[in-house]
Parts: structure tokens; C-alpha cells; sequence
């Protein structure tokens, strides 16, 4: 059931330009892709060209080895994409709205309040889409992508303007599609998200990709050090200044911080001495990943 898409040397220009900067991934049947970049990158660019709706000025795309050019309808029939709230048809209710899409699909009647349901709208489903909130948008739009049940997903920031509450829950609703064996690829500015659900992602800015690979092996590749904290200062801070592989020991409201690059050592001298109590230890994140790579503050 799952969708390869192979990007090659995708280019777009507006004007003088370069949105989108000869880049070239392939994203794995059945794989999580994310595209994690700041406002502008060319995230939605990129996107929209694997979709078919956008024509590149340079470079190839293929998704399940087809040019996804809009007169397919046998590929179209299996991609789901998420378009803008701002796209549904005018006045109709959520049912009717999802109704639509439905029909334009020749799927059963029974999809629709089953998606209603799927994504937590069935109390709302008499509303019309303008007096929806905003994730409530969101997630019908979510709920339109995938009422023909696709084999590959397309979502722009599927959780730009959600709570944090709703946010989960959608992330949930997003593994379970992959989990299914559906290959999911989405854009998003929140480094959480992409460190959460995707398999591999690429970091683009400028209209270039500047890494790509999982997350852990991003994370892994900075070599940050590690920070412990304990929550009291009952031992020596000279004496873990002495530990190997300890390059810095912090102190801040009885609290000491130990930045090391050998957790391993530290934690099992700390265990020896019965120091874990209210110990909590923080790695590198993806964002320091992308901070580290772009060398500048990120702009979400
Ligand atoms: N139709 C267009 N005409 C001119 N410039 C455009 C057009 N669409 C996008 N751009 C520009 O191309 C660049 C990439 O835009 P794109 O929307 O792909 O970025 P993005 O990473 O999706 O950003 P965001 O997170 O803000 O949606 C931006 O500088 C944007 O202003």
C-alpha cells in the first residue's frame, strides 16, 4: 500500500526568486517524511510540486513511479491532500463539506461521519465550516484528505493554530495513518513535531536542503554534550568538576548542573553515591540541531 515519491533536482523561481533550490530526496513506501523549515523555506513549494499542483521550472517527480501531473486519476485517487481551510466550498456544514469530497471520490455515504468521528468533529458536524475554529478547520480539512482512504498523505503544518491538546490528539490520528502502511510527508515549523512523528526529515531553508536523515541520527551527529541536573548540591561540586569527562559543573538555586559528554561515566558515579534522586538528564533536541546547522536564531 505504500508510496514511493522520488524528488529530483526540483527547482521553482518566483521572479528573481529561487523558492525551491535543486532539491532531490526520495521518501520510502511507508515512510513518516517530514519537511521541517522556517517561514519561507520552501516547504509549501516543494510540497505542492509533488502534489501536482504546482508546475516546477527545473527537475522530476514521481510518486508510486508516476509524474503526478493532475490527469491521472488512477494516482490521484491515491494520494490524500490536505488543502487550506480557506479552500472549502462556500457555506456548507462540515458533513456537508466532507459530503462533497466524498462523492467527488465515489465513496460510501458511511465515510463521512466515520471521518467526522476519526478526527473528533462529530458534535460539530452541523456547523457551517465559517463558524468552525481554526483547528476545527484543520482538522476537516484533514478529514477531506482522507475521506477516499489514500495510500500517501500530504499535509502543510496539519497543526499550525491548534491547542496543545487537539495537537496530540492529531499527532495521534497521523501515526495511526502510518502505522497503517500509509506514507505520510508533512511540513512544519514545530521541531517537536518532526523529533516526534517522523521517520526521517529534512531541514530546508532558503530552498535547500541543508540535512537530511532521522532525527535521533541528526541529533546524534552534533555531539552535543548531555546535561544532569540534580535537584540538591549534597555532593562536592569540586569533586564532580574532577569527574572525567565532565566539562562543566553549573550551580543555580541548590541545583547543580553537570554538562558532559560521557553520561554514561557520570550517572554511574552519581548511582554509586545513591545521587539519582530527582535527577533528570537532557540530550540535544532537533532544534538544536537546526540552530547549529543554520547558525542563526530560528524564525517559527
Ligand atoms: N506564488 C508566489 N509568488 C511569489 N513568491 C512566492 C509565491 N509562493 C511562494 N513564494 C515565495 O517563495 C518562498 C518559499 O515559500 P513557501 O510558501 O514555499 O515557504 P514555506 O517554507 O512553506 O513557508 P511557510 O512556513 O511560511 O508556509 C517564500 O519566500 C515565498 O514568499
Amino acid at each position: 500500500m505504500g508510496v514511493g515519491i522520488s524528488v529530483d533536482r526540483l527547482t521553482m523561481r518566483y521572479g528573481d526568486l529561487v523558492a525551491v533550490d535543486e532539491v532531490t530526496f526520495d521518501v520510502r513506501p511507508g515512510e513518516f517524511f517530514g519537511l521541517l523549515g522556517p517561514n519561507g523555506a520552501g516547504k509549501t513549494t516543494t510540497l505542492e510540486m509533488i502534489e501536482g499542483l504546482r508546475k516546477p521550472v527545473g527537475g522530476s517527480v514521481t510518486v508510486d513511479g508516476t509524474a503526478p501531473s493532475g490527469r491521472d486519476p488512477a494516482l490521484l485517487r491515491r494520494m490524500g491532500v490536505q488543502l487550506q481551510a480557506s479552500s472549502f466550498f462556500e457555506r456548507l456544514t462540515a458533513r456537508e463539506q466532507l459530503d462533497t469530497f466524498r462523492r467527488l471520490y465515489g465513496v460510501d455515504a458511511e465515510r463521512v461521519d466515520a471521518m467526522l468521528d476519526h478526527v473528533g468533529l462529530a458534535d460539530k458536524a452541523d456547523v457551517r465550516t465559517e463558524d468552525l475554529s481554526g483547528g476545527q478547520k484543520q482538522r476537516l480539512s484533514i478529514a477531506c484528505a482522507l475521506v477516499h482512504d489514500p495510500d500517501v498523505v500530504f499535509l502543510d503544518e496539519p497543526t499550525a493554530a491548534l491547542d496543545p491538546q487537539a495537537r496530540r490528539n492529531l499527532w495521534d490520528l497521523l501515526q495511526g495513518l502510518n502505522d497503517s502502511g500509509r506514507t505520510v510527508v508533512l511540513t512544519t515549523h514545530y521541531m517537536d513535531e518532526a523529533e516526534e512523528l517522523c521517520d526521517r526529515v529534512a531541514i530546508i531553508d532558503h530552498g535547500r536542503i541543508l540535512e537530511l536523515d532521522t532525527p535521533a541520527a541528526l541529533i546524534r551527529s552534533l555531539e552535543a554534550p548531555v546535561q544532569i541536573s540534580l535537584v540538591h548540591d549534597s555532593l562536592p561540586r569540586e569533586q564532580l568538576e574532577s569527574l572525567p569527562g565532565v566539562d562543566h559543573v553549573g550551580h543555580d538555586d541548590g541545583a547543580l548542573t553537570i554538562t558532559t559528554a560521557e553520561p554514561a561515566a557520570v550517572l554511574t558515579w552519581l548511582a554509586e553515591r545513591d545521587a539519582l534522586d530527582g535527577l533528570s538528564v537532557k540530550g540535544a533536541t532537533l532544534e538544536d540541531v537546526f540552530l547549529d546547522r543554520t547558525g542563526r536564531e530560528y524564525r517559527a
